[in-house]
């Protein structure tokens, strides 16, 4: 990495890995959202399972704030990441509500192993042995293949169903877009002057997040 410009670093990453991000932000289930043709036992599946996900997920995002606490140089990081906190407090009351609006049983559902396999990735990047360049460039990319999937269900041309609408606006929304950007900015600010160690992981742990994340999309075509 030594003489190589730093700049938008997590940018560089997303065009030289272009096609397995396209693959976690277009799969084939949110085609369906967008096109209309989605079948809502798909969409139960999805969101009992991305349930039990997002309550792992607060953990990890509680791990980034105390490490940005402890290490970041830019004091106004923790407010983004609060703001993620707050987001995710809301989030899992939408998931309860939106769960009996679809008459799917919340404490039922048995997380499917690559739901357990991402759950536990996440597990590992708490670690203290991550470091917060790391951990938050993990996070943005997290946030960022929610936003871009479900915003493209939301734009001009899509026949995303009246009552599916909600959920796209929850990740899709322009506020949650600006957030991710803010994640985004820090990433990329961290990443500049990281060492080129601490830039390999980051970049190792972006790839298996969209790895992951295309697995878990698969996951709403049901047990094969
Ligand atoms: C599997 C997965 N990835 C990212 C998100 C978005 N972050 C928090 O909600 C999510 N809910 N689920």
């Amino acid at each position: 990495m030594h003489g190589t410009e730093r700049k938008a670093m997590t940018e560089t990453w997303l065009k030289k890995h272009r096609q397995i991000y396209v693959g976690a932000t277009r799969h084939p289930f949110i085609l369906a959202i967008r096109d209309g043709s989605v079948d809502l036992s798909s969409f139960k599946r999805w969101l009992g399972q991305d349930y039990i996900f997002v309550r792992a997920f607060i953990p990890f995002v509680a791990s980034v704030l105390l490490k940005a606490w402890k290490e970041s140089d830019d004091s106004t990081d923790i407010d983004v990441i609060l703001g993620g906190m707050a987001a995710l407090n809301d989030e899992i009351e939408w998931f309860k509500k939106e769960a009996s609006k679809w008459g799917v049983d919340l404490p039922s559902v048995v997380p499917q192993q690559p739901n357990l396999d991402y759950c536990r990735f996440l597990e590992s990047l708490i670690s203290p042995d991550v470091d917060y360049t790391q951990a938050i460039t993990a996070f943005w990319a997290i946030e960022a293949v929610y936003q871009d999937s479900f915003a493209h269900c939301l734009e001009d041309g899509s026949k995303t169903p009246g009552e599916l609408k909600e959920t796209c606006q929850r990740w899709g929304n322009e506020v949650f877009g600006q957030y991710c950007h803010a994640l985004q900015s820090i990433a990329n600010r961290r990443l500049e002057k990281a060492t080129d160690d601490v830039v390999a992981k980051a970049e190792v742990s972006l790839l298996r997040i969209l790895e992951h994340e295309v697995e878990f999309w698969n996951m709403s075509r049901g047990p094969v």
